[in-house]
């Protein structure tokens, strides 16, 4: 027989319950009790959902972050909150969020303390809380909260497999702020998975998942090292390890994989396909290979018939040693499709979320264990949505086809170099030295929220949402002029978020009304589908831009989302290569930055924060990745003129490797993120000899402290020891749309007397 498991359940909750309760406990309308109340109810219910299966993940709930709660549960709390001693749910937030001083004074005088760094958990949009490591980081086993949901699934009679993120890729993910190496710690780190292990036994527990995805990436002799000492010194626990890969093929790592003394390996079947048979011929007879046949990182429902024609002979070679699952946890995809009432009814059958991923594994062991013809209905529909998928017109497009085989090399290039566009910019706009902007975004309030919701609903007509906006807009201008600020955003309120909104506008998208994923802490995205060709039937921002430019003699800036960004946080069609789809995207966008032109827009911004995250995580496929990706930039930004400013903004990069390819871009300027790192990532930009304008950002918008003149000040200093000063631009991090007003007035107001204050001394006359 075989065995169905999951390795992972989305948290937040079909109608964002988990949201809803964070935001209210923290906004101080609830309580810790009702908190814990309403996890308990969403952990009940998921198990629920996953009851068709043998085994069903325990300890994948968490309330901010699994990285974090396995700081929590290592008893590994950065030394600034280390002696704080309320409950421990407040202390992990204290550490996912921070906490301002003023606002620590307002409940009782504690003090401030910084929030942690959060970064992207491999190449998802999840961000993750980073470990702080230094040399004399220790681990205590604190592993109540996991027994606790361990207890609660008891009780609910769920058959339960404890998850764990493993000992080798929790070190990996953290820093050492001191510069030591985080390998150091394994000796001391093992101990408490080993207790952890041992009091999941005692509770009953017999088999734990153990997630070690840093095996899908290139791993040197000393990684590779500690992976045999950790999960040797484990293999006396009395517990079965199922040690589980995703997010890529193992390749080289299989043999170390297949090797490691635990009882099961876990393998991403979809992204890893070519390493099944590999890893066939390397497994130990004794032990069990769960393949994860269904796609954790995509909605698409899977070929059924297709898998069990793959599946056959491997079950009948393993017998009960085969275990099915998805690649990876489910918490990249949306929770239910039984809740879209309102999808686009040709392409519903052609998807799956999170419950219909659980009902195909049952349906493929169902299959694998009794005969097709005992799911002969299910399969014959699945056969027949997917066929409908692959002869659909509406995947196909032969204008967009056409105008793709016509693109030329001569799309991707400005007519002149950087320097002579330069001059006719500068020309053009005017502008002084140290030019201030901001990235976009402002704030989005719970009122612009509310009409976007009403407007949704249709309670709000378009004239009245569409004037809603309107007035948003003017009162961005209005307070970017009041403010000084030289090149003006619109403020994106009309934006739901910066990529759904596009794809709401492009033919080949839909999208969904509960296809929310969480992206760090309560916030959540809606990634849009993309299911076929992409084309746009009718100009998206301009409309927008150009009432925003009516308001102002000063220049606006368009806004809008680059293909790799669109690419990469949508959900995107599994039949044809990713890289054809984003040269579609940039097709699109490139009509759109034409528009904007045409309509006298002299600047225009096209952001691409995710066109680092699309990095592959294997060294060898970023050279290939790289090469379209910027070509696909390329097409969408350089057929402007000369004397049309294109900028990009990219956010939580690191550059240091990929920094020939943003240069090749050919942006006028870039803004960046550098304010957290002090300038250092400008680094990259020095030594390369980067050619063109950079705006690095000069505060954190990701905290709501207010930066002084002075702080920024010295910043734009350093910034200039680095960069030529008439190349730099002063701008936050950035968008503003998590923010308030009242830190958003304040914040610019400090920046853009930094830029008053370093310009007079740098150029009297104010020009550069
Ligand atoms: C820059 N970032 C982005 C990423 N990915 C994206 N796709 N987009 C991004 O901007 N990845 C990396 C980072 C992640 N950062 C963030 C930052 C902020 C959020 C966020 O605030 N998300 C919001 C949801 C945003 C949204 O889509 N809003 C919609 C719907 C709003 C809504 O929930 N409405 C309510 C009703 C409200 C009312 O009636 O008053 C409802 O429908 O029930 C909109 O504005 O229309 C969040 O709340 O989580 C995400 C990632
Ligand atoms: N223009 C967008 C970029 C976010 S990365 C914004 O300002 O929100
Ligand atoms: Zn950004």
């Amino acid at each position: 027989m075989i065995t169905t498991h999951n390795l992972g359940y989305p948290r937040m909750g079909a109608q964002r319950e988990l949201k809803f309760a964070l935001e209210a406990y923290w906004r101080g309308d609830s309580t810790l009790e009702a908190l814990r109340e309403t996890g308990a109810m969403l952990r009940a219910r998921h198990w629920a959902d996953q009851a068709g299966l043998d085994w069903a993940p325990v300890g994948d709930f968490s309330f901010y972050d699994h990285v974090l709660d396995t700081s929590a549960w290592l008893g590994h709390w950065p030394r600034r909150v280390q002696d704080w001693a309320g409950d421990p749910l407040d202390k992990l937030f204290r550490v996912a969020r921070g906490r301002t001083a003023p606002q620590a004074e307002r409940q009782g005088g504690a003090p401030g303390v910084a929030a942690a760094e959060m970064t992207k958990w491999f190449d998802t949009n999840y961000h993750y809380i980073v470990p702080e490591f230094d040399a004399d980081t220790t681990f205590t086993l604190n592993a109540e909260p996991l027994l606790a949901q361990w207890q609660q699934a008891q009780a609910l009679g769920v058959r339960g497999k404890p998850v764990l993120l493993g000992p080798v890729t929790y070190l990996a993910l953290g820093k050492a702020k001191d510069g030591s190496d985080p390998l150091a710690l394994l000796p001391r780190l093992l101990p408490a998975y080993a207790q952890c292990l041992e009091r999941l036994a005692a509770a009953g527990a017999t088999w734990v998942q153990i997630d070690e995805p840093l095996l899908v990436t290139d791993v040197d002799e000393r990684w590779q090292h500690a992976y045999n000492l950790a999960y040797h010194q484990l293999k006396a626990c009395r517990v079965q390890i199922l040690l589980a890969t995703y997010f890529g093929a193992l390749q080289d790592n299989a043999y170390l994989a297949v090797n490691l003394p635990v009882a099961g390996l876990h393998i991403d079947a979809v992204r890893g396909r070519d390493d099944v048979a590999a890893v066939l011929n390397l497994l130990p007879a004794h032990k069990v290979l769960s393949l994860g046949v269904i796609d954790g990182r995509n909605i698409w429902a899977t070929d059924l018939n297709a898998a069990l024609d793959w599946l056959e002979p491997i079950a009948e070679r393993l017998g009960e040693r085969l275990w099915l699952a998805p690649s990876c946890s489910l918490l990249h995809v949306p929770v239910d499709l039984r809740l879209e009432d309102d999808i686009d009814p040709e392409v519903r059958p052609w998807l799956a979320f999170a419950r219909q991923k659980m009902d195909e594994l049952c349906i493929l062991a169902q299959a694998l264990n009794h005969g097709r013809q005992t799911v002969r209905d299910a399969l014959q529909a699945n056969a027949a949505a997917l066929a409908a998928r692959r002869s659909s017109p509406r995947v196909t497009q032969p204008a967009v086809r056409t105008a793709l085989a016509n693109l030329t090399p001569e799309m991707q290039r400005r007519q002149q170099p950087y320097p002579v566009r330069a001059q006719a910019q500068r020309q053009r706009l005017g502008l002084p030295l140290l030019p201030t902007t901001t990235i976009g975004s402002f704030p989005q309030t719970a009122e612009i929220r509310h009409a976007r919701a009403e407007y949704k609903a249709g309670r709000l007509d378009t004239a009245a949402y569409e004037a809603a906006m309107k007035r948003e807009i003017e009162r961005a201008v209005r307070e970017q002029e009041a403010l000084g600020i030289d090149v003006l955003v619109h403020g994106e309120a009309e934006r739901n978020d910066m990529v759904e909104y596009f794809g709401e506008q492009l033919e080949g998208y839909v999208f969904s009304r509960h296809g929310w994923v969480q992206s760090y802490g309560s916030r959540c995205v809606k990634p849009p589908i993309l299911f076929g060709d992409v084309r746009r039937p009718h100009p998206m921002t301009v409309q927008w831009i150009t009432y925003a430019q009516s308001l102002t003699k000063r220049p606006m800036k368009g806004m809008l989302t680059g293909p790799v960004t669109m690419l990469n946080w949508s959900f995107v069609r599994d039949d044809q290569p990713r890289e054809q789809t984003c040269r579609q995207l940039a097709l699109a966008i490139r009509e759109e930055v034409l528009d904007l032109e045409r309509a006298g827009i002299a600047v225009i911004q096209i952001d691409e924060p995710a066109l680092r995250e699309g990095l592959p995580l294997r060294r060898a496929e970023r050279a290939a990745y790289l090469q379209w990706a910027v070509a696909c930039f390329q097409i969408a930004a350089n057929g402007v003129r000369d004397d049309t400013q294109i900028h990009t903004h990219m956010c939580y990069s690191e550059f240091n490797d990929i920094i020939d390819s943003i240069a090749a871009l050919d942006a006028d300027v870039i803004t960046i993120e550098t304010s957290r790192s002090d300038m250092e990532l400008l680094q990259a930009f020095e030594h390369f000899d980067y050619p063109n304008e950079i705006g690095p950002g000069v505060y954190d918008i990701h905290s709501p402290n207010i930066p002084t003149r002075h702080a920024i000040e010295a910043l734009l200093r350093k910034a200039a020891e680095r960069i030529p000063i008439d190349r730099l631009w002063v701008n936050p991090d950035c968008g503003l749309k998590t923010r308030q007003w009242s830190e958003v007035i304040p914040a610019l107001r400090e920046m853009v007397a930094a830029a008053q204050a370093l310009r007079a001394q740098e150029a009297p006359n104010g020009q550069r």
